[in-house]
């Protein structure tokens, strides 16, 4: 159920902000939360209401118009917050007696929030938005440390849509061009009361790239498993050892390459950014970057973990196996295992180690190098 706006209600849906602090192939509100991008859950949420304008990036317009022409008024925003609330705002000039403000990037925003600020307004208040209490303890803090506390009674979390007059709200951005972090922040500088109503912790701003995943528990969809598979090759060349799965193994040669040549965890590495999409260890660490010239190939792993760990996956398994005549993997299959399951951050019995000859056959079966494939589960929800 969409809320039904009254009359003379409409709303600014901001969405011309870079999304620099979320990161990701293209800004948050564009990215895709359990099947539909965020501002398209934020535009949803006011589809009761006869005026919505959108507020867009001047690189954006072209995909705002096919998503949203017909639906809602779009207008090219500007480079802050406030001033891209200016340009919904000269939009709705003259056609409207009340406006909410949202953020595009708050996809979950209820109908119990709305109707709140809506309600507030209706009962005569000039302004009114929604917001949550503090309730964990505020503390200040320096290089790491905590430096001071500080009281929380009567501090709230402000979030949107924040509600207000149109003629008093504009006339407060008209008042102040220099902007402030919210448009709560310029009513109260024109000396307007404003009504708090109930927020919702479901009503999440996405702000940080983990924010998807609370996004999706919150919208409680499906368990989405991903499965990826890589697979590498180094040669061998001069040298006395080899470095397998993290481990460094004696040899009559070693392996050739430009970081550590470890071949299972290149596989394992890549296999990780496959479950993910996002390439192979060459997009994330290029081979012509002299920085990655011998590195420890713990560096990539813990890199393609943490990216895993970054969107709310966790590791259901991974299994590797090395395929060559020599070096004897076997006596360094639970080394390995540790090793792999330590700088993935999970516990041993999820991590497979496993080694196969090519009966003698292809470049492994004459010893010219080693390979090995890798498979991943990467499960969230
Ligand atoms: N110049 C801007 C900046 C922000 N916004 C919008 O205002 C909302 C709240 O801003 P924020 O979360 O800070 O978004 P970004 O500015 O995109 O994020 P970041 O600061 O991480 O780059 C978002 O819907 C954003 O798209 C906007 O319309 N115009
Ligand atoms: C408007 C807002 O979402 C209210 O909480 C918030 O002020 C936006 O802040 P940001 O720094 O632009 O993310």
């Amino acid at each position: 159920m969409t809320i039904r706006a009254p009359a003379g209600f409409a709303a600014i849906i901001t969405a011309a902000g870079r999304g620099l602090r979320a990161g990701g192939g293209r800004p948050k509100q564009w990215q895709d939360l359990s099947g539909r991008s965020v501002l398209a859950r934020a535009v949803d949420a006011f589809g009761g209401f006869e005026r919505v304008v959108l507020v867009v990036h001047a690189q954006d317009m072209a995909q705002a118009l096919a998503e949203f022409a017909g639906r809602v008024t779009i207008v090219t925003g500007a480079e802050t917050r406030s001033a891209s609330v200016m340009a919904g705002l000269q939009a709705l000039e003259g056609q409207a007696s009340h406006v909410l403000i949202h953020d595009g990037a708050r996809p979950l925003v209820t109908d119990a929030v709305v109707g709140g600020v809506i309600g507030a307004l209706q009962q005569g208040a000039i302004a009114a938005a929604p917001a949550l209490p503090v309730s964990d303890a505020l503390w200040r803090g320096q290089d790491g440390h905590v430096t001071a506390t500080a009281p929380r009674e009567g501090l709230f979390r402000a979030q949107t849509p924040q509600g207000f007059s149109l003629p008093d709200i504009l006339a407060a951005h008209r008042a102040h061009p220099d902007g402030a972090a919210d448009d709560v922040e310029l009513a109260l500088r024109m000396g307007h009361r404003v009504a708090i109503t109930q927020g919702s912790e479901d009503n999440l701003k996405i702000t940080w790239p983990e924010d998807f995943a609370r996004a999706e528990n919150l919208l409680g969809t499906a368990m989405d498993i991903r499965l990826g598979n890589g697979f590498d090759v180094h040669a061998f060349g001069p040298g006395d050892h080899v470095w397998l799965c993290g481990i460094q193994i004696p040899h009559t040669a070693g392996l050739v390459g430009h970081s550590d040549a470890d071949v299972g965890m290149h596989a394992l590495t890549d296999a990780i950014y496959g479950a993910l999409a996002e390439g192979d260890i060459g997009r994330h660490f290029p081979p012509s970057d002299p920085q990655w010239k011998g590195a420890d190939s713990a560096v990539f792993l813990k890199h393609a973990a943490d990216l895993a760990r970054a969107r709310g996956f966790d590791f259901g398994n991974a299994d590797v196996t090395l395929i060559c005549e020599t070096p004897k993997i076997g006596p360094h299959a639970a080394a390995m295992q540790a090793r792999l399951a330590q700088i993935i951050g999970v516990d041993q019995t999820r991590i497979s180690v496993k080694a196969t000859t090519s009966e003698k056959l292809g470049f492994t079966g004459r010893g010219e190098g080693i390979a090995s494939i890798a498979t991943v589960a990467l499960m969230k929800g």
